[in-house]
């Protein structure tokens, strides 16, 4: 089949009934849903894209397996060009959502990618994991699925392991092995778009100790599988706000959910790590599933970045402020942490690596180092909107208010900008940037910066132990021997 239309990938959704709850009822019609229903049109979107003449040769590929055409994060980079043209689909993905919009197909695709190309080292453990991941990678790229992932334990006592938890299954955990499959049950976080995608897989990241056996799990399986709830987090827009008063917040609502597994079967051919700590352990460090979705992410991010950016200047220069020092001091910032991001990106895509299987990854300090400064530079964009923004960002009428004759004059009179700025359009851009700086709908969009690529604070540490292990830090040495040359002591 190959790639598929926006048409087709509604259609899909409409062709199940996932166990979607939302403030406190069933969602029943997920297609034509208040909430669902524009975020649906922009996923939809995305996969229309792979028929634009504009972009089709760039984002898709033909598949040398199946001679037929398939999204770039299918491929398998083998050449700096192909690290090129996987980022030619992710930046296409995120200008479409200004970056607002993380967990878009092309995420889930690459790391199920890496994961199907590196799978041979669960042949130790069990050549059939290796298998079922390989077809199972086969079985979305031919049905160009778009996947939702839960990794982490939902947020309960993080002082003790899973199996200290209250209840032993309130982590997700294999409860039984059957001929069928085996039985799963507990709850995994946090499963961001999980009601509008078709598949669901769930793995970890590293960290598990002897005891967590149960808890040692990768599997996939469809969304809608008898017995998986998926529990919304409460909406941040309720889809009867209009766009020109939230052009955002009303747009890419990316719903959060916790996946509740009761009792569920997971068949034996989706089952990838099962009950092996070890396994679950290699699962990151061997198949390269932090690096290559680090590039995507790491687009991602620097478009998000930009846009919060841009909105900060054309904020400033909309109120008459950006000549002043401090507000072009605060500008400057911002635009050079974009260049940095930006810079960040072409030296991981030139300073690529090439594993001895002919896979080629982009280089994973640069990715790093972009996910250790993002946690920062994006919620400072936000800090910079809201301080040359102030009150302004709360004088916003409502487009009922416009559209009010007794209204509009005065609007029209008392809410212009510097010379050439109608009030209608400084409104609209001081409300876009209220939805990314005031709105829940931008706290979540700054949450998601912090924390999409796990907690910041412990993947730099993890950075520092790696690069201390890697850095030889001669300079130091070299530095000492010159000085006990200068004083003529015997060395
Ligand atoms: C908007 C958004 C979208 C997300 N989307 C997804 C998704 O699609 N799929 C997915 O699987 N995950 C997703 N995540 C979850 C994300 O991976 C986690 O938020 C991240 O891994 C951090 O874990 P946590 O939120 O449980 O924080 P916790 O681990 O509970 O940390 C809470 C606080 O305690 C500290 N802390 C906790 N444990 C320790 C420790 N052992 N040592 C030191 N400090 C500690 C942390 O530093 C932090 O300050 C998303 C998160 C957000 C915010
Ligand atoms: N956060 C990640 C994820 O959700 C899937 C794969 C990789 C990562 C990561 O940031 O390493």
């Amino acid at each position: 089949m190959g790639i598929r239309t926006g048409a087709e990938y509604i259609e899909g959704l409409k062709s199940r009934k996932p166990e979607v709850w939302l403030g406190g009822e069933k969602v029943e019609d997920l297609v034509n849903h208040p909430v669902f229903k524009q975020p649906i049109l922009e996923i939809a979107k995305l996969f229309d894209l792979q028929f634009d003449a504009k972009y089709q040769e760039k984002i898709t590929h033909i598949c040398s397996e199946t001679g037929e055409r398939i999204s770039n994060a299918f491929l398998v980079p083998k050449t700096f060009e192909d690290i090129k043209a996987r980022g030619e689909l992710f930046e296409a993905y995120a200008k479409s959502t200004f970056g607002l919009m993380g967990r878009t197909p092309d995420f889930l695709n690459v790391v199920l990618t890496s994961m199907a190309s590196n799978s041979w080292f669960l042949d130790k453990y069990n050549p059939e994991w290796s298998k079922n991941v390989q077809n199972y990678f086969k079985f979305v790229r031919d049905q160009d699925l778009f996947l939702t992932h839960a990794i982490i334990n939902p947020q309960n006592d993080r002082s003790k392991p899973s199996y200290e938890q209250k209840d032993l299954f309130t982590h997700l955990g294999a409860v039984e092995e059957t001929a069928e499959g085996l039985v799963v049950r507990g709850a995994k976080m946090l499963a961001t778009l999980a009601p509008i995608t078709d598949e669901v897989i769930i793995y970890s990241f590293p960290g598990f100790h002897e005891g967590d056996e149960r808890y040692a799990l990768a599997f996939a399986l469809p969304i809608d599988t008898p017995g998986l709830k998926i529990i919304c987090r409460e909406q941040m827009q309720d889809g009867k706000r209009s766009f020109f008063d939230h052009p955002l917040a009303s747009r890419f609502e990316e719903m959060d959910a916790v996946l509740v597994f009761e009792d569920v079967l997971v068949p034996w051919n989706r089952v990838f790590i099962h009950n092996n700590v070890e396994a679950a352990n290699n699962l990151y460090p061997k198949t390269g599933i932090a690096q290559q979705p680090a590039h995507q992410s790491g687009i991602r991010g620097y478009i998000k970045l930009a846009f919060a950016t841009e909105v900060a200047c054309k904020l400033a220069d909309s109120i008459g402020v950006d000549g002043y020092l401090n507000v072009q001091n605060d500008l400057g910032e911002l635009l050079q942490a974009v260049e940095t991001i930006r810079a960040l990106l072409r030296t991981a895509e030139n300073e690529y690596e090439t594993l001895p299987s002919g896979e080629v990854r982009p280089a994973m300090e640069p990715l790093e180092t972009i996910r250790g400064l993002l946690p920062t530079m994006y919620p400072r964009a936000i800090e910079v909107i809201q301080t040359i923004g102030a009150g302004g960002l709360l004088m916003s009428p409502t487009e009922a208010d416009f559209q009010h004759p007794e209204l509009r004059n005065s609007l029209d009179k008392y809410y212009v900008g510097r010379e050439g700025v109608s009030s209608l359009e400084r409104v609209q851009l001081f409300k876009l940037a209220w939805d990314l700086c005031g709105e829940a709908f931008g706290q979540r969009a700054l949450q998601y910066e912090r924390y999409y690529t796990g907690d910041p604070i412990r993947k730099r540490a993890i950075f520092y132990n790696q690069m201390k292990r890697k850095k030889t830090f001669t300079m130091v040495d070299d530095a000492l021997n010159g000085a006990n040359k200068l004083i003529g002591e015997p060395i």
